[in-house]
């Protein structure tokens, strides 16, 4: 079988995208996935994205992190919309779904990719971090001297002891003014540091708020693969309006042998 498949990174966070419109790709192979995100032996991938048809909504993002579980993907899924436009399935914005629901995202005159999120109302302040879901799971945590953080391995052990077998991604954030924070961000699902994660820069924005580092609502998140910014407004507790912002680009093409 010859795949046709293409690459994107949203701030470094890289992804093989399939066409499925046809329903072809075989997507209960979790080996094939696994093999296809490997960086030695496949294409190599942080996630893999599959582009499918739905009846309500201009297409439906199917997201596998590089173990093959799923979940929702913020960076994903502003690639997805720069991916359905140039497939030609949208213009100029999108109402898509994903595992977590319905989003609506715009493409901006600079190429940013604007993305709606899920409304969060169940934030979980702790003694040493916070607990939320922005459409996946996220600790987060405020630290110093996040340049020379061991987040790896602080993460890895958060995300095996604190969470067990469904584990969580970890990030761990250092304010920098009023509204900016530097983020880094171990994710479930690739065991490791990724560059960025979407949802995780989308936790880390709220939490922030809601524990008073910042009284802003639009919060500037610095990746180490580039920046991000999410706003949202704040009725009864409740972030509604949450709207993550930031790159979304094609890399390159290819077709790959699956044998
Ligand atoms: N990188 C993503 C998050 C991908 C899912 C995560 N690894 C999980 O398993 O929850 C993003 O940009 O949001």
């Amino acid at each position: 079988m010859i795949l046709n498949f293409y690459k994107y990174q949203g701030a470094g966070n890289d992804f093989i995208f399939l066409d499925n419109r046809n329903g072809t790709f075989p997507k209960e192979n979790k080996e094939l996935i696994v093999h296809l995100c490997d960086r030695h032996f496949g294409i190599g991938a942080d996630g893999l994205i599959l582009i499918e048809n739905h009846s309500e909504t201009d297409f439906k993002m199917v997201y596998f992190n590089a173990d093959s579980s799923q979940t929702m993907c913020g960076n994903g899924a502003r690639c997805a919309v720069a991916f359905a436009k140039k497939l030609g399935i949208i213009n100029e914005s999108a109402n898509f779904t994903a595992y977590d629901g319905p989003h609506y995202a715009e493409v901006n005159d600079d190429g940013t990719i604007s993305l709606e999120m899920i409304d969060v109302d169940q934030i979980d302040v702790l003694e040493d971090h916070v607990f939320t879901n922005t459409g996946t799971l996220h600790h987060i945590e405020v630290v110093n001297n996040l340049e020379n953080y061991p987040v790896v391995e602080l993460g890895r052990k958060i995300r095996n002891e604190v969470y067990g077998a469904e584990g969580s991604n970890v990030n761990f954030i250092e304010q920098t003014n009023a509204n900016t924070f530097l983020i880094r961000t171990y994710e479930r699902g690739v065991e490791d540091e990724t560059l960025a994660c979407g949802t995780g820069v989308t936790a880390a924005a709220i939490a922030a708020h809601k524990i008073g580092k910042t009284t802003d609502t639009v919060v500037n998140l610095h990746a180490i693969g580039g920046n991000l910014q999410v706003s949202f407004d704040v009725t009864d507790g409740i972030y509604k309006n949450v709207v993550l912002t930031g790159p979304a680009q094609f890399v390159f093409q290819g077709t790959f042998n699956v044998s």
